[in-house]
């Protein structure tokens, strides 16, 4: 049988010329090697060796070995850039150039592809701000009075940002409020280990290009000049550290040991077809983030989790309530820049059924309701456990551009 040119792909592949996500890969053979690389089918293209060889504009910003200079170069270059690469990967006279340019995914390690600057992690879903109230808060009311008025969220930590297979170490730390006896002089103290109720995020995070200057808000018709693309996320949860931790400010060590990202990137522009309008808004909201005259800012991503490979979860990212639209213009309305690799994820993804919960803390109701796998009932995670993300989004023609995976391993504590 001739061997099928990596350049000829089943009509529809999720990884078409429609999709072209970015990643930075090393080849098996050269591992001092980190090339910018387009994902095409089961292939990496060598986007940096490509330019060179066709003598692109663009080479030097190919040939880095990080996303961040090509995602600080502006809309205007990643169109044209995206127009290159579609050009190399489709158009004939291009063919003996760059096949031998595209690489089984098979033969390459894959990177954190881009320099995290900040990171932020918002709560837009309502049906997951409302599940961890009515679970975190059982006397209150599952919305804080804010909720419907602003995206919340919270400042993470972007140096414990991971790529996809990364494996992901149980944190230890306090887990609760003392619960034993205090005898005279001496007071009880909290529980301290490794987290007994670890869990996951499924999410969808943004990536910032364009940075902005400081004190000047980006207004929601400034999003597509700031973000560059999209990836899936997972923001590992230790819900014992979470819960005991949490006030008055917030996450902090509960969930900063680790949150894995995709190794692709995929351009704001792949996703054209997949805009879609939010829910139906409850409140009037203040000018800056009024979106009812404005593009549609949601995105119609269709998520599965999978825990050592069975389904657990079906998350509907065009539920979300406040978009990444709001999101941006809420987190420089006070003035605060933007960082090219700024990172911002959307919260939680929950549907309004309960097969659509996007962590076990609800799927399970804090583990009230094991889920029953294959493998054996699952309250929280176990070490050895292996939890993935993947997606996709309508495309043009009745295509479908699917988003490159996020997985992690749990590995057992290390003392
Ligand atoms: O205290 C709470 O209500 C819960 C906070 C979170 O879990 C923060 C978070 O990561 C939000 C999210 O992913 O939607
Ligand atoms: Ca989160
Ligand atoms: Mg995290």
């Amino acid at each position: 049988m001739p061997q099928q040119s990596p350049l000829d792909l089943p009509p529809h592949d999720p990884f078409g010329p429609h999709n072209l996500p970015y990643g930075v890969f090393t080849p098996s053979d050269a591992p001092d090697l980190r090339r910018i690389g387009v994902r095409y089918g089961d292939h990496v293209l060598d986007a940096g060796a490509a330019a060179a060889a066709v003598g692109s504009p663009h080479a030097a910003l190919l040939g880095q070995p990080t996303l961040n200079p090509l995602m600080a170069a502006g809309r205007p270059v990643w169109r044209a850039v995206r127009e290159e690469l579609r050009a190399w990967l489709t158009e004939p006279v291009h063919r003996p150039t760059i096949e031998p340019l595209l690489r089984p995914l098979t033969t390459v390690t894959l990177h954190l592809p881009f320099e995290v600057a900040d990171y932020v992690d918002f709560y837009a879903s309502e049906h997951h701000a409302s599940n961890v109230g009515r679970i975190f808060r059982p006397d209150g009311e599952p919305l804080t009075p804010n909720w419907k008025h602003m995206p919340i969220g919270y400042h993470g930590r972007a140096g414990t940002v991971v790529v996809s297979g990364t494996p992901v170490v149980r944190p230890r730390g306090q887990l609760g409020a003392p619960t034993g006896r205090s005898t005279p002089g001496h007071s009880a103290l909290p529980p301290f280990g490794p987290s007994l109720r670890l869990d996951f995020e499924a999410e969808v995070a943004f990536v910032v290009g364009t940075p902005s200057p400081f004190n000047t808000p980006v207004p929601l018709s400034g999003f597509h000049d700031h973000v560059f693309g999209v990836c899936l996320l997972n923001d590992w949860s230790a819900r014992d550290i979470q819960s005991w931790e949490y006030r008055p400010l917030g996450p902090f060590l509960g969930k900063s040991f680790a949150t894995s990202v995709a190794a692709w990137i995929t351009p704001l522009d792949a996703l054209a077809a997949a805009r879609t309008a939010p829910p139906g808004r409850d409140v009037p909201l203040l000018p800056y983030l009024d979106d009812s005259a404005a593009e549609p800012g949601g995105l119609d991503l269709r998520i599965e989790v999978a825990v050592n490979g069975h389904p657990v979860s079906h998350p509907p990212f065009a539920a979300m309530y406040w978009t990444a639209v709001q999101q941006l213009a809420h987190m420089t309305v006070n003035g605060a820049s933007l960082r090219t690799g700024d990172l911002f994820a959307s919260g939680t993804v929950s549907g309004p059924e309960p097969h659509q919960r996007g962590c076990l803390l609800e799927l399970t109701w804090s583990g009230r309701d094991p889920l029953r796998l294959p493998g054996g009932e699952r309250t929280f995670l176990e070490d050895g456990d292996e939890v993935t993300l993947t997606a996709w989004a309508p495309g043009p023609d009745n295509s479908r551009v699917a988003l490159g995976e996020v997985t992690g391993c749990v590995a057992p504590s290390t003392p």
